[in-house]
Formats: C-alpha cells, structure tokens, sequence
C-alpha cells in the first residue's frame, strides 16, 4: 500500500504517500485533520479533462455518505448510530423552541460560507413557520454582517470576541436560546468565542457544535486574545454533552476535492445534516409525533439520491465546466442567473471565488431575481455599498450586461414554477451578447421544459425530480434539495475552471490569499509539502515574502499572526514566491521577478520543483534539474 514517492537528488528524502484512496488509513497524515487533508482521489486533479474532473468531484461528494466501517480508522460517519441519536436529541431542543417563539430562538451561526449558509438556513426555516402563519424563531450570524454573504471577509474569522458581541445582540431579551455553531474544520475563533460564552450561561443557551472533525483534531492553536483553543472548548462541549446541555454534530466525510475547502462536501455536509434535522422537528411538532433515528436516516437518504440525480448528469455538467474554463482562460466573466433560492446558491458559490481562487469579485458573480427584496436579509438593501452588491436582475441588465461579450459565460438557474416569460424575455436579451448562454432547470416528474424554453440556450440540463406527497415539509424537502444540486453543479463549474485556467497544482490552491490565520497555517503546511521543509523554514520564507525582506529581523518574527494577515491580504502571490525562494536560495526580489514573468502558477512551480507525487523517475529529475542549469 505505501510506496516510496521518489528520492529527490537534493534531500535524499523518502516520500511515503499512500498510493491509492483511503484516507481513513490510520498512517496517511495521521495527524493532519481530516478536513484539512490532501484527498488521494484528486491528487492529479489538476491534469484532469471536464470529465474526469467531474468524475472526481463526483467521487469525493459521494464519501459524504459513506457509511462507517471498522476495517480502517473508524471515524463517525453521517450515518452512525452515535451521530443520529445525537441528532435525535438536538430535534428535542428545536421543538421545545418552537413551542414558544416569543421567548426563545434558534440561532445559525458561521464564518464564510459555514454563516452564508447560517442565513440561508435560518431565512428558509422562518419561511416554513410564515407559511403555517407562525413567528420567526430563526436567526443567523455571519462573521463580518451580511455584507459577508456576497463577499470574502476573512479577518474576522480570527475575532472570538466578534462573535460573542453578535450573539449577545441577535439574541437580547430571549430566555432560552439553542445556538447551532458551523465550523467545519472545528477551528473558527469566532465560533469558539460563541461556544465557550454559551458554556458560561447554559440556563439561556443550549450549544451546539456542527463540524466534520474528531473532537481529537479540533485547532488547538491559541486564539490571539483569548484563553482558549478551539480544541479545548469542543472538550468542554464534549463534558457537558454528558448531561445532554451541549450536542456536537461532528461526522467525517473525508478530505475536500480542492485540500481545505471546506465550501464544498463541508457545505454540503452542513445542509444535508441540518435540513434534515429542523426537518424533522418541525414534522415532529406538526403532527405531534416523535423523532426516530429512523426518520432521521430516511431524510438524509433521499439526499443521497439528490447525488445520484445530480451526478447522472456529468457530460453535461463537464460541458459547462469546459466552457467556464474557456471564459476564465480567455479573462472572460462567469455569470449565474437565478431565480429564489437557487439564485443564493448562485450567490454563495461565486462569493467564495474570491478567497478561494484568490480572483475578482468581478470574474464570478450572481445575480438574483428581484435583488434584496428576495434575499430578505436582516440588514437589507447593500446596494449602495458598491458594485459587488449589485445582485439584482435588474442590475445585470444595467450594469453588466452591456459590457458581457462572447468571452462570458451566462448560467440561467430556475425551476419550472418560476416565471417563465421573464425568464425568457431575459434570456433573449442575453444571447444578443454572447452565444455561451447554459440553462439549469429543475423539473418535477411530468414537466417539461418547452421548445422555445430551450432554443433559446446553447444547452439546457434538465434535472427531474420525483413529485414529493410529504406534507407541507415535503415542499420545502424538494426546494433544499434541489439547492444542494445546484450547489454541487455550480461548485463544478466554479472549481472546475479554475484548474482548467491552470490556478491548481495537485489537488492544493497554492496561490491562495493568506488573509487569516487558518489561511496562514494552509500555506505553511503547503509549502512543507512542497519543499519538505521544515515549518520553521517554511515560515520564514512565507515571512520573508509578505514583509519582502531577505533578513526577517526579531521584531517581525515575534509580531502576532494578525499583523502578518493583514499585510498579507494587500499583497499577490506571496505563497509560490516564498516557493520559489525555498527551492532556489534566491532574493525575495529575484523570486518575486520570476513569479511575475510566468503567470500560470502551475507551470512555474512545476519548473521549480521536482514535484513530489509526478510520476518522475530519479534520471529523469536528474536530467530536469540539468536542463535546468543550463
Ligand atoms: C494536506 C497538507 O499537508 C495540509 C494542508 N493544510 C493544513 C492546514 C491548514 C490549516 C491548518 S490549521 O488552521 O492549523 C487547522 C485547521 C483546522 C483544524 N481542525 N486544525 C488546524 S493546518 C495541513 Cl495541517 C496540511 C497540504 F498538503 F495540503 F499541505
Ligand atoms: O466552516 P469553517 O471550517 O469554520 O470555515 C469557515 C470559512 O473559513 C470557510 O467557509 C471559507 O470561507 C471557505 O472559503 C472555505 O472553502
């Protein structure tokens, strides 16, 4: 199973990897979290065509519902007996809520897309109690306000204090409040921050912990200005989860496609657990039954089928995700035109371009019939904060369209409830500016998308869902459901053309923005990876790069990791060029000159590395090194 990678001329070093799958094996970077993980599936991602790529992502969003086995490492897996009773007694709580909405609440709370999807969430589920003429007993935070919902606010991930002040104030004046904390890698400080203030007044709060790592891989880094790590508040969480007061949520679902983006199965994992499970207390309540574990497995099942209505479509889906690598390639824009939710999920997934792929808000971007009025946020119009909180149809038309040319891409999201004529009154007016005009439209059973509908789009995938007889939950079950496809395809397209566009090298986002401290960690651990370098080294090297300086003195090394993120953020490529100085003993300017002169990261790093993981032969690293020289 474990075989020697190569031995690199320079370090006689020996690079164990496992070969093939199997993340759970209990040797393959045993300690790394399992969140932050390379995944074995997508190692050459980055030489991968549409289809295979979509093949691969395909591949890794199935794990998420692989059930527990004890061959290997058994972690707890989505559908383990501990995670569903946990489940069942968190229902529990959300009942006893519910019963009396004036005094308590429900609040969702993440950074990043952890909160995007906190408000999406809490927004739908007060949708529910309005439809069976009830108050609102949801509300949600998102690190940095609702601007975060449109754009990348990394910083105040790293604020516990932020988080405790937005939780005293989204929940003043109530008498029992059941927190639902997101933070996939169980390594957010603002969450923390909120858990532990939850622990210190559990007459009014009921913590619970959502994540997709063991309690034993929670960051046990120091939160600057606190008093404890991540690790040891999900340690209290676990103490006090004896006495059923605090519940953690916490199943594996293997590594990310793209290691550490936690946006993608992390995302997904987070729907399909908390949908499921409000779901079914809301049900529970209605018809005054009690929740089993047997419910609970069900609803989560049928998102299981959401993966394989979803994936039957991947030559599709590999087609848009080849035209989206064409537009980006060509620095051409991609637009996602949505209608309702779908039209948040078009929202969400462009936002995380930004701190993902390190790109424009400009190069992605949803829009989303009738704007802010549909997006029913809390703080409401953001329009006149800027040109990235444009998000109405009507701003594309003003703004945008204009200028969109056969370079762009243009992916209309509706189902067939939505208003039709509009949708192709729109669609009329976008194929005037450029062919690469895609449909995404949800069909239930017996429906089906018209002629002119589909003359109308270069290609239209039609995704058909069962007619749902559930009761009134049942509506809402086929409206998330057909969210998280959306969310799958357009993860797709958005991950997709970027490896195609050359911004991946294996499976990593190498060049990424080292904006927080989670962020600074990745690419510490990444340059290791590349180098194996020590973390120290590697450090200094990143350093050197962000304060472009070939002798850090003292003073910087000792600075808090807050100072080193906030320049950070303002500068480019501080990553391959801390690369480029570990693997050629060169000067910060040198390094920094080269990494200008070849943009596609890829490429350059490959010239500068003998990758670890390319199937090289030593002669033949012997002989790249050579021409190297010459
Ligand atoms: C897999 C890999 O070695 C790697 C990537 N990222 C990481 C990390 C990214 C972020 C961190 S971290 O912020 O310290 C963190 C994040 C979450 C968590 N539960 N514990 C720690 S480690 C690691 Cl440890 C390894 C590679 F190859 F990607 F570099
Ligand atoms: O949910 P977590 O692990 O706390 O992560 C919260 C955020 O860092 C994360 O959502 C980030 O914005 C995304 O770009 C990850 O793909």
């Amino acid at each position: 199973m474990i075989n020697t990678m190569f031995v690199s001329q320079k370090q006689k070093h020996i690079v164990e990897t496992p070969d093939t799958g199997k993340w759970e094996l209990a040797g393959y970077e045993a300690a790394l979290p399992v969140t932050e993980k390379s995944n074995p599936i997508t190692r050459e991602i980055d030489k991968a065509d549409p289809v295979q790529i979509v093949h691969l992502l395909k591949e890794c969003d199935a794990e998420i519902f692989q059930e527990e086995d004890d061959t290997l490492v058994n972690y707890k897996r989505l559908y383990s007996a501990s995670v569903l009773q946990t489940m069942m007694d968190v229902t529990k709580k959300v009942e006893a809520i519910l019963k009396d909405p004036e005094h308590s609440l429900i609040i969702l709370s993440g950074c990043g897309t952890s909160g995007r999807l906190a408000f999406l969430l809490a927004t739908s589920f007060n949708k529910l109690l309005k439809g069976l003429h009830k108050n609102p007993s949801y509300a949600y935070i998102i690190a940095g306000g609702d601007k975060a919902i449109l754009t990348s606010q990394e910083a105040p991930e790293d604020n516990p204090h932020l988080g405790v002040e937005a939780l005293k104030r989204v929940c003043a004046g109530k008498k029992k409040v059941l927190f639902i904390g997101i933070s996939c890698g169980l390594s957010a400080p603002f969450i923390a921050g909120q858990l532990d203030f939850c622990l210190n007044n559990l007459d009014v709060f009921t913590p619970v912990l959502v994540g997709f790592n063991p309690v034993s891989m929670a960051r046990n880094e120091i939160i600057e200005g606190w008093h404890l790590t991540f690790r040891q508040v999900a340690e209290k969480m676990e103490e006090v989860q004896e006495t059923r007061r605090a519940f953690i949520l916490n199943p594996a679902v293997g590594p990310e496609g793209i290691s550490g983006s936690s946006r993608m199965k992390g995302g997904s994992a987070t729907k399909i657990i908390l949908e499921s499970l409000l779901l079914a207390a809301h049900k529970a309540t209605s018809n005054n039954k009690e929740v089993t574990a047997k419910n609970l497995l069900d609803w989560m099942k049928t998102y299981e089928k959401v993966h394989k209505i979803t994936y039957s479509q991947g030559k599709m889906i590999a087609a848009m995700v080849k035209q989206a690598g064409t537009s980006l390639e060509k620095m051409g824009r991609i637009y996602y035109i949505g209608w309702q939710t779908l039209g948040v999920m078009g929202i969400i997934d462009a936002s995380e371009c930004v701190p993902t792929f390190g790109t424009d808000f400009s190069d992605v971007r949803g829009f989303i019939n009738k704007g802010y009025k549909e997006m029913a946020n809390r703080e409401g119009d953001l329009t006149s904060r800027g040109p990235e909180f444009e998000i109405s149809h009507e701003d594309f038309m003003k703004n945008v369209l204009p200028d969109v040319t056969e370079n762009d891409t243009v992916v209309f999201i509706f189902t067939l409830d939505d208003d039709l004529l509009e949708i192709e009154k729109l669609a009329n007016q976008v194929k005037n500016k450029t062919p690469n005009l895609h449909a995404i439209s949800h069909v239930t059973t017996g429906q089906y998308v018209s002629a002119n509908i589909k003359k109308t789009f270069a290609s239209v995938m039609s995704m058909t869902w069962p007619i749902v007889f559930f009761e009134y939950e049942g509506f809402f079950l086929q409206k998330f459901q057909r969210e998280l496809s959306t969310k799958w395809i357009l993860n797709a397209i958005s991950t997709g053309g970027h490896i195609l566009k050359g911004k991946i090298y294996f499976n990593h986002m190498i060049d990424l923005k080292v904006s927080n401290s989670k962020l600074f960690r990745r690419a510490v651990a990444i340059l290791q990876r590349f180098t194996s370098r020590s973390p120290i080294i590697c450090q200094e090297a990143l350093l050197k790069s962000i304060y472009e300086t070939d002798d850090l003195s003292d003073e910087i090394r000792n600075i808090k990791i807050s100072t080193h993120t906030t320049l950070a953020a303002t500068k480019f490529k501080v990553v391959p060029t801390a690369l480029v100085l570990l693997t050629r003993n060169c000067s910060v300017a040198e390094a920094m000159s080269r990494i200008q002169a070849k943009p596609v990261v890829r490429d350059t790093i490959d010239r500068y590395l003998t990758a670890p993981g390319r199937k090289r032969t030593a002669d033949q690293i012997e002989m790249h090194r050579d021409e190297e020289n010459e």
